[in-house]
Formats: C-alpha cells, sequence, structure tokens
C-alpha cells in the first residue's frame, strides 16, 4: 500500500515507466505503518540480527545500540541480536558499543583464515557471517538522528509480505555544515553518481528515493546468496544484483523521515564516487553491456521536496543531449595569422 505520498510534480511532462509506478505505489511504505509490537507479535520463530558497521564512530555508535536494545529487544522483543562489526577502528568504537549492550566483533578476526579485505562492504559481509538472524538489518553507525522507526521501517515489509525479500530506507537529507543546514543537500554522491546511472542503465530501479542509503534489511537466504562489494559499492551493487536475481517486485523501499549523518569530505565523497563507477561498469561488463550494445535511457527522475498533501514530488527530466560535428567540417579553418 502506498502511504508514502509520493506525488507528480505539476509541472511534470515526463513520468516514469507504467512499471516503475506500479512498482512505487505497491512497494513503498512508512515506518509508521507498524508498531513495534505489531511486529514483535507477527514474528513468530522468525529471528532478527542488526549489523552496525563502524568505523571510529564512538560518538554516535553508543546511543543507536541503546535505542535498539532498549526500544526493540526490551520494550518490545523485535530485536534478537545487535551486532556492531569495529572496522579497523582508531578510536574507542568497540569499547563505546559493548557498553551500550551491543555485541562486538573486529571486522578483521570474522572468517580469520580468509586474508581480510577493506571497506564498508566487507564489515557488512563479515557483520552477515558472524549474526544468524533469518532477518537482517544494517544501521550506519554514525546517524545523529536514529530512531526505533528505522528498524521497524524496514522489518515491516519483510515480516508482512513473503513477496518481498529486500527493503531499502528513504528519508530527506539535509546536508550539515557546521552551523549552515541545506535541508535536501545530503546524499551527494546518490543524487551526483548512483542516481543518474541507475536511471541510465537500470530504469527499473528509479523508483528507490535513496538507492545508497545505508540503512536497509533482507532475508537472510537472499543476503547471503549475493556478493557484497568492498568498500562503498556494496549498495549499488545489492540494487543491481538483485534487480536481476529476484526481480524489482522483491525490492521495497520505506519512508524513515529524516537522516542526518556525519558528512565525508567531497574527496573521500569523490573516492566513494569511482568506488560506485567501477562496480556499476563491472555489473554492465557481467551483462555484456559495457560495449553499448544498447542506448541507455536519458530519462532521470528526481524526488524534491513539495507540499501540499504530498511529502515529495517526482520530477522526471530527458537528458538527452544533441551534437555539433566538428566546425571543421563545416567550415574551412581559418587561415593562421
Ligand atoms: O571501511 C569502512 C567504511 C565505513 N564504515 C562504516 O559504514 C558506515 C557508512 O560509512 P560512511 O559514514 O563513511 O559513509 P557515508 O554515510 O558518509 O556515505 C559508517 O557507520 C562507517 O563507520 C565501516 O564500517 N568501514
Ligand atoms: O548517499 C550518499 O551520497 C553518500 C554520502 O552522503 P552525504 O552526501 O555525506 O550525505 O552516503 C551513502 O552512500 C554510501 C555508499 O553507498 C553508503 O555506504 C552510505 O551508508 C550512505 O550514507
Amino acid at each position: 500500500m502506498d502511504t508514502t505520498r509520493i506525488g507528480l510534480a505539476p509541472d511534470a511532462e515526463l513520468t516514469l515507466s507504467p512499471r516503475v509506478r506500479s512498482w512505487l505505489r505497491r512497494r513503498s511504505w512508512r515506518a509508521d505503518d507498524w508498531t513495534a509490537a505489531q511486529l514483535a507479535a507477527l514474528k513468530g520463530e522468525r529471528t532478527v540480527s542488526v549489523v552496525i558497521p563502524a568505523r571510529d564512530e564512538e560518538e554516535t555508535v553508543g546511543q543507536i545500540v541503546r535505542t535498539i536494545r532498549t526500544a526493540l529487544m526490551e520494550e518490545d522483543q523485535l530485536v534478537d541480536d545487535v551486532l556492531v562489526v569495529d572496522s579497523r577502528s582508531q578510536d574507542d568504537t568497540a569499547r563505546v558499543a559493548a557498553e551500550a549492550g551491543a555485541r562486538v566483533v573486529a571486522q578483521d578476526a570474522v572468517l580469520r583464515p580468509l586474508p581480510g579485505m577493506h571497506g564498508k562492504g566487507e564489515a557488512l559481509w563479515k557483520g552477515l557471517a558472524a549474526t544468524s538472524g533469518d532477518l537482517v538489518v544494517f544501521v550506519d553507525g554514525d546517524l545523529y538522528d536514529f530512531t526505533a522507526g528505522y528498524v521497524i521501517g524496514l522489518l515491516g515489509p519483510l515480516l508482512t509480505d513473503p513477496g518481498v525479500d529486500y527493503v531499502k530506507g528513504f528519508y530527506h537529507r539535509p546536508l550539515v555544515n557546521g552551523s549552515h543546514t541545506d535541508a535536501d543537500g545530503g546524499g551527494r554522491v546518490t543524487e551526483l553518481v548512483a542516481r543518474p546511472l541507475l536511471n541510465m542503465y537500470w530504469p527499473d530501479l528509479a523508483g528507490f528515493v535513496q538507492p545508497l542509503a545505508g540503512e536497509y534489511a533482507g532475508r537472510r537466504d537472499v543476503l547471503e546468496s549475493i556478493p557484497f562489494v568492498t568498500h562503498y559499492g556494496v549498495e549499488v551493487a545489492h540494487l543491481i544484483d538483485l534487480l536481476r536475481w529476484r526481480g524489482l517486485d522483491a525490492l521495497a523501499q520505506v519512508d524513515l523521515g529524516m537522516r542526518t549523518h556525519r558528512h565525508q569530505s567531497t574527496q573521500a565523497l569523490g573516492r566513494m564516487a569511482g568506488q560506485i563507477m567501477l562496480t556499476v561498469m563491472d555489473r554492465l561488463d557481467r551483462s555484456g553491456r559495457l560495449a553499448a550494445q544498447e542506448a541507455p535511457s536519458t530519462l532521470l527522475a528526481q524526488f524534491r521536496r513539495a507540499a501540499g498533501g504530498v511529502d515529495r514530488e517526482l520530477v522526471v527530466t530527458d537528458l538527452a543531449v544533441q551534437e555539433r560535428p566538428p566546425l571543421r567540417t563545416v567550415r574551412p579553418p581559418r587561415p593562421p595569422g
């Protein structure tokens, strides 16, 4: 049931494909569509693990763990295990997480005979390996406004619809820079790299409001059946691989409201963007599309904050470009001098 209120911008001349529009209506929810008590009752024998990848997150990881423990393990028994994967932190992340009540594992101590790999994707994969929940929820460790609703919303579709395998969160993402806040400036790599590429080559994924969201959940049997790209390509690869393997209807998204987190530098995001582009090119190569046999879609779906009964409005732009031939083919080169 689409309760997220995503409307089409009044001046829109283009829209999404009928398949994606239908998906957007049927596979988009809001975190407050469920309560922890309702889902805890629905859970039955199924178990839930929360995995928090954390590199140098001593300032924020403790509050996230305490919120999960208090609301979702003590008040309502929705979550069975919360694990923090200490991803080679140089600060007190491990101690802070343990004191808050999390299990903590060092990324390189999991599946030790294997040589350690690097980055966020490695931390997530090791977290999957070090947990056993039938359902697994991934939550970044650098969130400032995390609420239990994030976990409740992500689990809602998985506990109520057997056809859903994987759920992404979405939210408004302010960019907080000291005393200045840009209300929708966050998600810079999403807006500048991931969303355009996904719209060009996998337009069925155009309905994801936050394709790189660090908060998502899935069924263990599915998560253990897909690769995890190391570093920051992990999220974009999940969507591409799952679309191909399980189909669009196995994917869903939930409105979690607002998300503020520790922002990386532009340079760090440049590296993240490069990893994401390499991941995308790898997926194109695997599907034989790198030779650009098939022209990419030129339509770009974007979502902007709106008023008047909708939380956000969809704007689709045709990015098609034309090309002038070399000037020298239109007029003879100018004589020197
Ligand atoms: O090698 C890494 C890189 C990142 N992270 C964690 O993954 C989450 C998201 O990473 P980050 O905040 O760097 O990405 P951003 O949210 O800025 O895109 C955070 O909890 C990081 O501590 C990690 O565990 N290992
Ligand atoms: O969405 C994005 O553009 C980046 C950067 O966000 P900001 O511009 O710092 O708000 O953050 C996400 O991307 C990473 C790569 O997929 C994820 O690992 C992060 O969890 C997510 O926050």
